[in-house]
């Protein structure tokens, strides 16, 4: 029952979080002191309403004629997102991808520090990633405590994903980014997020063929 109360917590739908999570983005870029909801539209391409009806997910009120305050938003904006607090996250699976993750210095920007990163593969174990060593399966708990890690990502072959994601819960990860193609099973207290770089060039791809339909077709 709490668990399903834990979901309840969040009152943002997610298409509505995702763009806050764009103008986000928009505002570290700006120096402006205020910014419309126009100016955001024209610069986006969301419109001005929808800008605004998003907004009102904020306590932050826009001016008229002058429009929202930036700094103000983007500290908001910080907070919803937790950016501004550091949550320490593990890794799972030391291969091509997690490497380049590990390797990748823009995570810190946003509260996201990597604090260790884990394999099953003897050759791997002790080897270093950036300036981590590749630490065995066995020593999870003990990091995960240590560290009060909260998230894990799981970077895996498919085929180990959900016992590595057992792993995970077992040691007291509540929130996983999960990278392997499949459907993890989890508790309802547990938050999963899947990425998947495929997926989008599929929606790229089926763009791009849609417009080239079109254009048979004029
Ligand atoms: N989401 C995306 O957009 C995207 C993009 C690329 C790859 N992937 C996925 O990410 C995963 C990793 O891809 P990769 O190319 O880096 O693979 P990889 O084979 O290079 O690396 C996988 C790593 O996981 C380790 N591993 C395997 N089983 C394990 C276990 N039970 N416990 C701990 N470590 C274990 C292996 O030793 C290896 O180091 C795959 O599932 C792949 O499909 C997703």
């Amino acid at each position: 029952m709490q668990n399903y109360q834990n979901k309840e917590l969040i009152l943002i739908p997610k298409p509505t979080l995702d763009r806050l999570k764009l103008y986000h983005r928009f505002l570290n870029e700006i120096d402006f002191e205020y910014v419309s909801s126009e100016i955001m539209s024209q610069r986006l391409g969301v419109s001005p309403e929808q800008i605004r009806k998003d907004f009102t997910y904020l306590k932050t009120m826009g001016k008229p004629k002058v429009g929202y305050h930036v700094e103000t938003l983007r500290k908001e904006l910080d907070e919803l997102f937790g950016v501004r607090k550091t949550t320490k996250v593990i890794l799972v699976g030391a291969g091509h991808l997690g490497k380049a993750l590990v390797n990748y210095p823009g995570f810190t920007q946003y509260g996201i520090e990597i604090v260790a990163v884990f394999d099953n593969d003897k050759e791997k174990i002790g080897k270093f990633v950036n300036d981590l060593a590749i630490l065995p399966m066995r020593d999870l708990r003990r990091v995960i405590k240590r560290f009060e890690v909260e998230i894990g990502i799981i970077c895996v072959p498919k085929e180990s994903a959900q016992q590595v994601a057992n792993l995970l819960l077992t040691n007291g990860i509540k929130g996983i980014w999960n990278f392997a193609p499949v459907r993890l099973l989890v508790p309802d207290d547990v938050f999963v997020v899947d990425e998947d770089m495929i997926q989008s060039l599929l929606t790229l791809k089926h763009y791009l063929e849609l417009k080239k339909q079109k254009e048979k077709h004029e």
